[in-house]
């Protein structure tokens, strides 16, 4: 490792998650929180990294910049690399690394609560007997089910298969292995089973200071059908999914991945001369949420830009970038 090369703990986290071999907004944050300890433990223990405490933060700061750059929609990630820079103290080497393993500590220890807190706030909504639809694969929505099945209730669940990625194969097996009855369906079938649900539970990525919620692409296509079905839909959401930049007018940018998730190069030459595109995420506006269920309690969408704002102020610090 170099003074500003990050250490390889770091580039495979990145790796991971520009990939998705690491995926979904609260398991990236704390796999990036995990990683910047790993990094402050290799600058301790070689180069000018060990004994110079600029040259520390500086390594550290370099990691951060690595890590960001991995995927840009889930908040959760940059939220995860604030908690734990903002966290780094201490005059010497030996100080900061300390501090900087304790965040990371603390950092994954609140997230594992969060979810369980809100995990109980989920289940209250839902019943026994109930049945819920499911898009992609959300721990913060499985949280909510779990729950639910643990407190005694009896769900069953509908799963959309989440093209093109099909988490909701994780999902499926998740809640069948809860105990959940399963039924798997194409995407496309979603309305169909509608009325067969009695709520549809998601997570996020991040939510924006007006209450949108940008999750899975084809989110905000299942809120607009469960509304129309009148079928209540949930945001299972920890509060490091509350997108600070957008208290100050930002908007929250869309990951495009690559075509071949979509359509395999033999297809792709079949067909010829097309334009494919691969969005990965949507906003669903709040008027089609019926609640973002976080930590601290459930919320209407359009009041949690009061909850934002006690958390995160009127901005958002990058403490990752070069001074
Ligand atoms: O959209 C996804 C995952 O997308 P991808 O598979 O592209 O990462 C999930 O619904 C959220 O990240 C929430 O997940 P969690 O509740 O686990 O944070």
């Amino acid at each position: 490792m170099t003074e500003h090369e990050p250490a390889a703990a770091v580039r495979e986290t990145a790796e991971a998650i520009a990939t998705m071999e690491v995926r979904g907004a609260a398991t990236i944050a704390s796999a990036a929180a995990e990683a910047l300890a790993e990094q402050a433990r290799a600058a301790a223990a070689s180069g000018r990294t060990a004994s110079d405490p600029a040259a520390f933060r500086a390594s550290m700061r370099a990691a951060a910049r690595t890590l960001r750059e991995t995927r840009p929609t889930a908040v959760s990630l940059p939220n995860a690399l604030r908690y734990v820079l903002q966290r780094m103290e201490g005059e010497s080497v030996d100080r900061l690394r300390r501090s900087v393993v304790d965040a990371s500590e603390a950092f994954v220890r609140q997230l594992d609560r969060a979810r369980e807190d809100l995990g109980r706030v989920g289940a209250n909504r839902l019943a026994d007997g109930d049945t819920v639809m499911t898009h992609c694969h959300s721990t913060d929505a499985l949280a909510c089910i779990e729950t639910a099945v643990e407190q005694g209730k009896s769900i069953s669940a509908v799963v959309k298969e989440t093209r093109p990625r099909q988490q909701g194969h994780i999902t499926a097996e998740q809640l069948r292995d809860a105990g959940v009855p399963v039924t798997l369906i194409v995407d496309s079938a979603a309305r169909r089973y509608l009325d067969e649900v009695d709520h549809v539970v998601v997570g996020a990525d991040s939510i924006a200071a007006d209450g949108g919620v940008i999750n899975k692409i084809g989110t905000s296509g299942l809120a607009v059908n469960a509304r129309e079905r009148g079928v209540p839909i949930m945001t299972a959401a920890q509060t490091i999914k509350l997108h600070p930049e957008t208290l100050t007018g930002h908007t929250v940018e869309i990951e495009m991945r690559d075509e071949a998730e979509v359509i395999d190069a033999e297809a792709r030459e079949a067909i010829g001369e097309i334009d494919v595109e691969n969005p990965a995420f949507d906003v669903t506006p709040p008027r089609y949420m019926d609640a973002i269920v976080t930590e601290q309690g459930q919320f209407p969408p359009e009041s949690i830009v009061t909850l934002m704002r006690d958390l995160f102020g009127e901005g958002a610090a990058e403490p990752w970038a070069e001074p």
